[in-house]
């Protein structure tokens, strides 16, 4: 099998997130969820989430699918990297995404989830797209979608194409040649603990020269923004006219109409170029002449993270064959 499926931005002025149909159930019930390489549920926003905590989301009914079996004793909790979460019990549907059918899939319901996804009306749960050692599913962890779709796919890879502000694809079992330039570049995966962690061969701000550092990090669909070493950030801000590290707004911000250079990262012997239109990510408030930056440092974190501002500057490949690998294109 082969299925392709669009990635939408869920907000027309700044790529927050990026939102994918499924189909779940018997007859299929249609949600938009977030495909996130950087965790490993698949959780959606269900008829046993409280009323109070949907906010126009679109939600699963399992009691409205023939297909449903509820996953007895089985339940899940998670939080995010950016403090979000979500938590519930566990069913077993058909699940699909681009024509890709997995008839028993774990499909999470929620029971309780943050504000901050009460407040996202335009996405109705999350797909987890890591690795399946990160599944929080307890007693029994369950496997992702991408490892029950990989033995009926052509081949067992997908593949991520998202876009500036404008829809993207994420496809599945092929490569699209049509979809990038020259050639792709495979680097090695780390699978422990469970995220697609590689190693950058470097960076450059600018027409400046290139450091070429191995910098270690995920690939991170679920993360808008780029989150790297104080060095590089700092290295990047100094060029830019009347930017700082604003404790208020919790990271670095500079004037909206200031010049911004691009962002350079290397995979391998691979060069690309995150565009300046990328690297000033969103006024601060709607209005605001201050803007927050695509680029922002990862010390508080521990990890390096390549999230939708990377990766919307290439074509990735997610390669599930073993060992894993992940490719990276111009386009
Ligand atoms: O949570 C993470 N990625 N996905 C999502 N973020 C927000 C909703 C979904 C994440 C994963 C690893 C590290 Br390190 C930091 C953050």
């Amino acid at each position: 099998d082969t299925g392709s499926a669009a990635a939408t931005p869920i907000d027309p002025r700044f790529d927050i997130a990026y939102v994918t149909p499924v189909t779940i159930g018997t007859p299929p019930q249609t949600l938009q969820l977030d495909l996130d390489t950087g965790s490993s549920d698949l959780w959606v926003f269900s008829s046993h989430t409280p009323a109070s905590q949907v906010r126009g989301q679109q939600i699963y009914s399992p009691d409205k699918s023939t297909t449903s079996k509820l996953l007895d004793g089985h339940t899940w909790s998670i939080r995010y990297g950016d403090g979000s979460g979500s938590r519930g019990n566990v069913y077993t549907d058909n699940f699909a995404i681009g024509g890709i059918m997995v008839e028993t899939q774990a499909v999470e319901t929620a029971e309780e989830v943050s504000s901050s996804f009460t407040t996202e009306d335009n996405i109705d749960g999350l797909v987890g797209l890591g690795f399946s050692t990160l599944n929080t599913v307890s007693p029994e962890g369950q496997l992702t979608f991408f490892d029950n779709a990989k033995p009926k796919l052509d081949a067992p890879v997908f593949t991520a194409d998202l876009k500036y502000m404008k829809e993207g694809t994420y496809d599945f079992g092929f490569i699209d040649e049509s979809k990038y330039t020259g050639e792709i570049t495979y680097v090695p995966v780390d699978t422990d603990p469970g995220y697609w962690t590689f190693t950058s061969s470097g960076y450059g701000v600018g027409s400046g020269t290139f450091s070429s550092s191995p910098i270690t990090g995920i690939a991170d669909t679920g993360t808008s923004l780029v989150y790297l070493p104080t060095a590089i950030v700092t290295a990047y801000y100094r060029q830019v006219e009347g930017a700082t590290n604003s404790r208020s707004y919790g990271g670095y911000v500079f004037p909206c109409n200031s010049t911004l250079p691009p962002f350079v990262f290397g995979i391998g012997e691979a060069k690309f170029t995150i565009p300046p239109s990328y690297m000033s990510y969103a006024a601060v408030t709607d209005g605001s002449p201050t803007c927050f930056g695509g680029l922002q440092s990862s010390s508080g974190i521990g990890i390096n993270i390549w999230g939708d501002v990377a990766l919307k500057a290439a074509f990735v490949v997610f390669n599930g064959e073993e060992p894993p690998t992940i490719g990276w294109a111009n386009k």
